[in-house]
């Protein structure tokens, strides 16, 4: 069986510049991988690639092998990928109900699993996009994708500016949506430590290039090279 997601001998940029030199990546159906690296190594515009808002040079993109470099971005969202931007995409001036029911797909998502997932959401049904909080309309952001059913779920920095308590619910809506319905997802994250906790992958980005790729349970542990990627401590 092909992997979910293949990504081989990438080259993409912006325009003319070239950002992503050469990235091979691969990924199986229900693996989350934490996508890591500094500001500015690349992370946003890998996920971009994928869903097809930067200009590819070279290399290929598989889903569940289907071939997707050539394909616009709604006909690679129609095969599969779902995606949260890092700027929170949802309908300010709908309800939460609506802006799930807007957009859903037929598949095992439904607005109610959402409201399981996230139970925060089903308090809030009623509420307008833009009366949530912060992490209220990350959450959101995420049930949005989710309904779409999607196969591979592309998350860039869904914890970002969250408070603490908020990073964590979501975080755990995150790995149950993955833990249980064998979706693959890749986060891009700042909080390596949280991150590494709930994926099987990890890959670290460092100019434009993969610098690591292994187990998650592996990286996590290994003080060294995320001291030497990332500057962090675990
Ligand atoms: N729209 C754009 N046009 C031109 N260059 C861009 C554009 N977006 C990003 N870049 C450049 O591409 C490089 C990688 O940026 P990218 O946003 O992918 O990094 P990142 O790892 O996601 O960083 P961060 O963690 O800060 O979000 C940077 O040098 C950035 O200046």
């Amino acid at each position: 069986m092909p992997d979910m997601l293949n990504i081989e001998g990438l080259h993409a940029g912006y325009a003319d510049s070239i950002v992503l030199n050469d990235v091979s990546l691969s990924l199986d159906q229900g693996e989350t991988l934490a996508l890591l690296g500094r500001n500015g190594t690349g992370k946003t515009t890998l996920i971009n690639t994928v869903v097809g808002v930067t200009r590819r040079h070279k290399g290929s993109i598989q889903l569940g092998g289907q071939p997707l470099e050539h394909l616009a971005p709604h006909v690679r969202a129609r095969a599969g990928i779902g995606w949260v931007p890092q700027e929170r995409n949802i309908f300010r001036s709908l309800t939460v109900h609506e802006n799930l029911t807007a957009v859903a797909r037929p598949g095992s998502w439904t607005p109610a699993k959402v409201y399981d997932t996230f139970p925060r959401l089903a308090e809030r049904k009623g509420n307008m996009g833009a009366q949530l909080s912060g992490g209220e309309q990350q959450m959101l952001a995420i049930g949005r994708a989710l309904v779409l059913n999607p196969r591979l779920l592309l998350l860039d920095e869904p914890t970002e500016g969250l408070a603490p308590i908020l990073v964590e619910e979501v975080l755990r809506g995150i790995e149950n949506v993955t833990k249980n319905e064998g979706l693959s997802v890749i986060i891009v994250e700042q909080h390596p430590q949280l991150i590494l906790a709930i994926s099987q992958r990890a890959v670290i980005l460092d100019r434009g290039t993969v610098v690591h790729q292994g187990p998650a349970h592996e990286l996590r542990h290994d003080q060294a090279l995320l001291n030497r990627w990332l500057g962090v401590s675990v």
